[in-house]
């Protein structure tokens, strides 16, 4: 379980985690999402404790990183697939990590095996592919089989193979019953990916909910309405007190009403209909919206 509390990190004049609070479940991927720019890289360095809040804190299993005892058996990350030494290959690489923090040799293997790298494992890591510096970043996390995960934007710059594998590989993680927290900026991965999303934008937390909870919150739902009588539906809709929209081709646009709703007034009233069908927003210009506005969209859920 990971907690933020208030969690606050100033550079200078810029607030790049504004009082931050939101916790991150075991046995669940929770992506952590945001435009660029938004605080999420430092928001997990600070759980990593390679950052220093400003003020409040953030917690892994109750306690500050600084004070767990065994903190690689504890957390594991993946901040940057690139620093790897180019001239190491993928087995030595992670031998010295694991000799470095006292982990058993025999893990190396285990880990290698997990992330499908044992056949290239002697090959030099500076010679690796995006998609297997990803993983063998993801193996270095593994090593001291930690019950909490953090991936700072695994998949940016990976190809579909990549992606789909890396995804897979997270609800795994999940599924065995470790806390999985994914940074992205692109909530169409993380919709495919995630059960619970944590949206921050300009550093302030926008929501925490299920994915499912979010995606329908933030897309706006409309019904296209077709009609030879639109122009007498519409008055009708907009007595009802729903939003009503003519387009150019003469169809109607309906907010705030289901098609059930626009479907009875219309037959109560011998409309025909020619088309009655739900629309859903498109995802990323809905989560766009949110996040882009966050300080006035916060003041106004605050009123
Ligand atoms: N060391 C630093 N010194 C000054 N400002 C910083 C520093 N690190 C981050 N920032 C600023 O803090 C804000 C948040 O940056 P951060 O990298 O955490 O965002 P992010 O959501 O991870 O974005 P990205 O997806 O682009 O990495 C940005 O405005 C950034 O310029």
């Amino acid at each position: 379980m990971i907690e933020a509390i208030g969690l606050t990190k100033r550079y200078g004049n810029t607030v790049a985690v504004d009082d931050l609070s939101f916790t991150v479940a075991p046995g669940r991927v929770t992506g952590f999402l945001g435009p660029n720019g938004a605080g999420k890289s430092t928001t997990m360095r600070m759980i990593l404790g390679l950052d220093r809040p400003t003020s409040g804190k953030a917690l892994i299993d109750g306690k500050p990183y600084a004070q767990l005892d065994r903190p690689l058996r504890t957390v594991g990350a993946l901040l940057d697939a690139k620093w790897v030494h180019p001239n190491r290959s993928a087995r030595a690489h992670l031998q010295w990590l694991a000799k470095s923090n006292g982990l058993p040799a025999r893990r190396v293997e285990e880990v290698l095996e997990m992330v499908g790298l044992t056949a290239v494992a002697k090959r030099r890591a500076g010679g690796y592919s995006l998609g297997m510096a990803q993983r063998l970043g993801i193996a270095g996390a593994l090593l001291g089989d930690p019950q909490v995960l953090l991936f700072d934007e695994p998949v940016n710059g990976l190809d579909p193979e990549g992606i789909l594998w890396i995804r897979q590989f997270m609800q795994g993680l999940a599924a065995e019953g470790r806390t999985v927290l994914v940074s992205s900026h692109l909530l169409s991965e993380m919709a495919l990916t995630a059960q619970d999303l944590v949206v921050i934008g300009k550093g302030k937390i926008i929501s925490q909910s299920s994915t499912t909870e979010f995606i329908e919150r933030a897309t706006e739902n409309s019904v296209l309405v077709r009609s030879p009588q639109a122009s007498k539906l519409g008055p009708l809709l907009v007595d009802k007190g729903y939003t009503v929209r003519t387009d150019d081709d003469g169809s109607l646009s309906v907010t705030g009403a289901t098609s059930d709703q626009v479907g009875d007034i219309a037959g109560a009233n011998a409309v025909v209909l020619h088309e009655l069908s739900p629309q859903r927003g498109s995802l990323e210009q809905a989560f766009m919206q949110l996040t882009g506005d966050s300080v006035e969209y916060h003041a106004e859920i605050g009123k």
